[in-house]
């Protein structure tokens, strides 16, 4: 490369450097929690990606929290059992031997992958579900679901213990009962819960689409409470986004200072959204 190139990238890097000065300030000791949804999983160098920018997030002084789903992952586990499936408004209907397959496939399989990752890349993760240490004790949503839990009592201090040493939590959505059942929690429910209990400063609920489309089509870059509600009431938020605005509204009335539903799979997502002016996906606010 000639000395003037070099000179060239050398000067976009320092200008790229001394914009995010102020929002890596901005952001030093926060709580990020990071949801990462099954279809925002991609192949292993997305993965990579992801792993990276989480690592650099805890290496900038953020203590990040990954919280993720994997309904896709679980949905082929269930397939090649030959377990029948359905999901009434973004949960999944969840028999004995359904809970089961949810907890393998997601403490066992997905949880260890994005684990693997992040250390590979220089961090120090650790994977937990809800059950570890009583983070997120579970009730019964609805008898209809069958062993689907909402997070009914929420015991944070394991993680406070691991940011003070340096390691980045990882979480599976499941939680125990008091009877001792395992409920498998919704994962956008789970992260809510989770950025509640520690008062997070973000919770990013990283997804496949750009983020939260209004009546027009396109992405709407702010959102409020109410145009919530009403884009829900007319069916403009649908399927699997209704878990995800319902878990933003839940967790911003939870102390949440502000949640950002987007696109997991674009480059370096979680940085351009805490690092850059612009920032990236639907931000949600208190009204
Ligand atoms: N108003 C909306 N804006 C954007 N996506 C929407 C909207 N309504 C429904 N969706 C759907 O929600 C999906 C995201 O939910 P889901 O598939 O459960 O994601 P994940 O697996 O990442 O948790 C999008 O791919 C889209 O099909
Ligand atoms: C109750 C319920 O629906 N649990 C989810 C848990 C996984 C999840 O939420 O995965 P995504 O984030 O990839 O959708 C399920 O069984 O699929």
């Amino acid at each position: 490369m000639k000395k003037q190139d070099m000179n060239r990238d050398w000067i976009a890097t320092a200008r790229t450097l001394s914009q995010a000065l102020p929002y890596l300030q901005r952001y030093t000791g926060a709580i990020v929690v990071i949801k990462l949804g099954g279809h925002a999983m991609g192949s292993d160098e997305a993965m990579d990606d992801f792993a990276r920018d989480v690592v650099l997030m805890r290496q900038v002084g953020v203590n990040p929290v990954v919280v993720h789903g994997g309904g896709p992952m679980i949905n082929a586990m269930l397939d090649k059992l030959d377990i029948q499936s359905e999901f009434v408004n973004g949960k999944r209907v969840t028999d004995a031997a359904t809970v089961e397959v949810v907890e393998m496939v997601l403490s066992g399989v997905v949880n260890k992958r994005i684990v693997q990752a992040i250390n590979r890349q220089g961090g120090k993760a650790v994977g937990l579900s809800g059950k570890d240490a009583n983070l997120m004790v579970c009730e019964q949503t609805n008898p209809d679901l069958g062993f689907v839990g909402t997070p009914s009592e929420m015991n944070p201090d394991v993680l406070h213990d691991l940011f003070a040493n340096d390691t980045i939590p990882v979480i599976a959505p499941l939680g125990a009962g008091k009877d001792g059942e395992t409920f498998n929690v919704n994962g956008d429910n789970a992260a809510g819960a989770i950025a509640a209990a520690l008062k997070a400063d973000r919770l990013l609920l990283l997804t496949d689409v750009a983020g939260v489309k209004g009546t027009s089509g396109d992405v709407m870059t702010e959102l409020k409470a109410q145009q919530i509600r009403d884009l829900t009431a007319s069916g403009v938020i649908a399927g699997g986004m209704i878990p995800k605005t319902e878990t933003a509204l839940n967790a911003i009335d939870g102390g949440v200072r502000a949640v950002v539903i987007l696109d997991g799979r674009a480059p370096n997502a979680c940085l351009l959204e805490l690092f850059t002016e612009h920032g990236a996906g639907s931000l949600i606010r208190a009204d």
